[in-house]
């Protein structure tokens, strides 16, 4: 049984892998709260709250610093230290590659949403948990109150590479929808003040909860991947105090014109075969400016060169398996 007063990382790591059944218990100020499974804790106030919205991290086990940064939010939660007047859905996403200290254990779970779980290996535990994360999510937004007006979801990663610009936020594409204001007022009070607009339907997390659930979501890219305990957290006290204002309902301020850049994807990058070949070098950051011709991918006849405009790259990983995303080549748009 799990005590909410112990520390929730701690419990995660220490039960990775195990299932539990849901356990309850009420604060003093009258928050339910309920620990659903492991690296799963729900925060509901008896007030009348207006959004739901799930924080996630760890879906990438070795992606430490947002789990550090949460994990504190929901020791503060439960020690009644963080005022709580919305409903909240935590989420440690990969409790057995967060043991393992690695991106994934089997399989890459934020390559299993929207459904793709299903067209997988389904007694690998990253597809178990992948299936079992969207119900969780879905559940929570199908108990929410009439009160309730705005969805959200925060899906917090690390990336492998240092950037150009250390913190990017990924919206997922959904026909017709354009990032409204108040996004980008969040982003701009998290210090995250670039915006990668995805231009087709991703398996991404944030894609389920965009796509499945009507939320406004993004993936949220906050600094560089490293251990646990190596973070400098104070690079992260911009999402700590954005995340915290939204749990208390706080509103954010409106953000200057400008506050916040965007890029939108015009390539995708894919390892298509064993021969495809990519040029570019282990060192290059994130954000990097790539000039007209320069040549990125090539798999045979096929071959991908930056257009009539500057591109830039992101998340450039040829280690990835046959068939999957190694990298997205960018254009900078005005929002
Ligand atoms: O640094 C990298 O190459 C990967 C960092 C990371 O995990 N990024 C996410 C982005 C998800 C999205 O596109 O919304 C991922 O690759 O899963
Ligand atoms: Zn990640």
């Amino acid at each position: 049984m799990f005590s909410p007063h112990k520390d929730f990382l701690a419990h995660t790591l220490a039960n990775a892998g195990a299932e539990h059944s849901a356990s309850h218990s009420i604060l003093s100020a009258g928050t339910e709260v309920t620990f659903l499974d492991t690296g799963i804790i729900r925060f509901e106030p008896n007030t009348a709250a207006t959004t739901s919205l799930v924080i996630s991290c760890g879906v990438h086990g070795n992606e430490t610093a947002p789990i550090e940064i949460v994990n504190k939010i929901i020791s503060d939660l439960l020690d009644e230290e963080q005022k709580c007047t919305q409903r909240v859905l935590f989420i440690f996403g990969n409790p057995l590659a967060m043991v393992a200290g690695e991106r994934f254990v089997d399989i890459n779970m934020n390559r299993l949403f929207c459904g793709d779980w299903q067209h997988n290996d389904l007694t690998l535990p990253e597809v178990k948990r992948a299936a079992k994360l969207e119900a969780y999510v879905a559940n929570f937004f199908a108990e929410e109150p009439v009160t309730v007006t705005q969805r959200l979801h925060c899906d917090c990663h690390t990336a492998i590479r240092e950037s150009a610009r250390q913190k990017f936020a990924v919206y997922p594409f959904v026909e017709g929808r354009e990032l409204p204001q108040s996004q980008q007022d969040f982003l701009a009070q998290a210090q995250v003040n670039t915006v990668l607009l995805q231009r087709k339907p991703a398996n991404t997390f944030s894609s389920f909860t965009s796509l499945k659930q009507q939320a406004e979501s993004f993936t949220l890219e906050l600094g560089k991947a490293r251990p646990f305990g190596e973070n400098n957290l104070r690079e992260f006290t911009g999402i700590d105090n954005t995340l915290r204002k939204l749990i208390a309902g706080e509103p954010l301020p409106t953000c200057m014109e400008g506050a916040v850049e965007a890029f939108e994807v015009c390539h995708e990058v894919n390892r298509s075969s064993e021969a495809w070949q990519f040029f570019i070098a282990d060192d290059v950051a994130n954000f990097t400016e790539f000039k007209t011709g320069a040549l990125i991918e090539q798999d045979g006849e096929r071959e991908y060169r930056v257009g009539d405009a500057p591109e830039y790259i992101v998340f450039p990983n040829p280690k990835v398996p046959v068939g999957h995303r190694a990298g997205l080549m960018l254009k900078k748009v005005g929002l």
